[in-house]
């Protein structure tokens, strides 16, 4: 696949326009994603507006909307806080460390008969690198598992999506879960428009609304 030079975005904002650029093309080549995005060096000042954190959860704070191809988000993850085992909706999934270290673990599919989740392989992301994941890989977990600091991540979804599977890690049972922002574009998403959401998947759908 033809890949344009691998440049080094100065600035968030020039990563962003590169971004953009990339996913003009509907043939995405992961390399040069991962290139580009590990070769932006985190500088907390840029990014800072967006970096909201919970005392209670991982935090989903959207930067930008990549013109319909892609979600930008600031993930930001205080001490211990962990997502559950999830897959990625059949997207490209990039997941670049701004601030501190994930521990992220890979599981297989869960097996059709026995539903037994098997882990893979585990790792620390430091701060700067890229990850990528899809569906193919399996499936992962994600975790803050320093006591004393927080850690910030830049993930890509393309294409965007809005609700993944969870499972449950002793019976291999799956959720649908609804996926929320915590914040968009560095503003506080209003109260009453997440109760609303929360009131109509509670009661209309089963589907539970949380982080994963
Ligand atoms: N995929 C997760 C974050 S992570 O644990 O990879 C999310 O978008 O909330
Ligand atoms: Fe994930």
């Amino acid at each position: 696949m033809e890949q344009t030079e691998v440049m080094k975005p100065e600035t968030l904002d020039e990563l962003i326009k590169v971004l953009h650029k990339i996913f003009e093309s509907d043939n995405i080549n992961v390399e040069e994603v991962q290139n580009i995005m590990e070769a932006y060096d985190s500088n907390p000042q840029e990014w800072m507006k967006f970096a909201k954190f919970d005392q209670f959860r991982y935090t989903r704070n959207l930067v930008d909307e990549g013109n319909g191809k892609f979600n930008l988000m600031i993930l930001c993850w205080g001490e211990g806080h962990g997502s559950s085992i999830h897959d990625h909706t059949d997207s490209h999934c990039f997941m670049k460390l701004l601030q501190g270290q994930l521990k992220e673990t890979l599981f297989e599919w869960p097996d059709k008969k026995t539903c037994n989740m098997v882990q893979k392989s585990q790792r620390i992301l430091q701060t700067n690198q890229c990850a990528y994941i899809n569906d193919s890989f399996g499936l992962h977990r994600v975790e803050n598992a320093s006591h004393t600091e927080c850690s910030a991540s830049l993930h890509l979804y393309s294409p965007p999506f809005n609700t993944c599977q969870t499972f449950d890690q002793r019976t291999g049972h799956k959720n649908t879960v609804k996926m929320t922002f915590w914040s968009k574009f560095g503003e506080r998403t209003p109260f009453a428009a997440r109760c609303v959401t929360e009131r109509l998947f509670h009661t209309e759908t089963t589907v539970s609304q949380e982080n994963n």
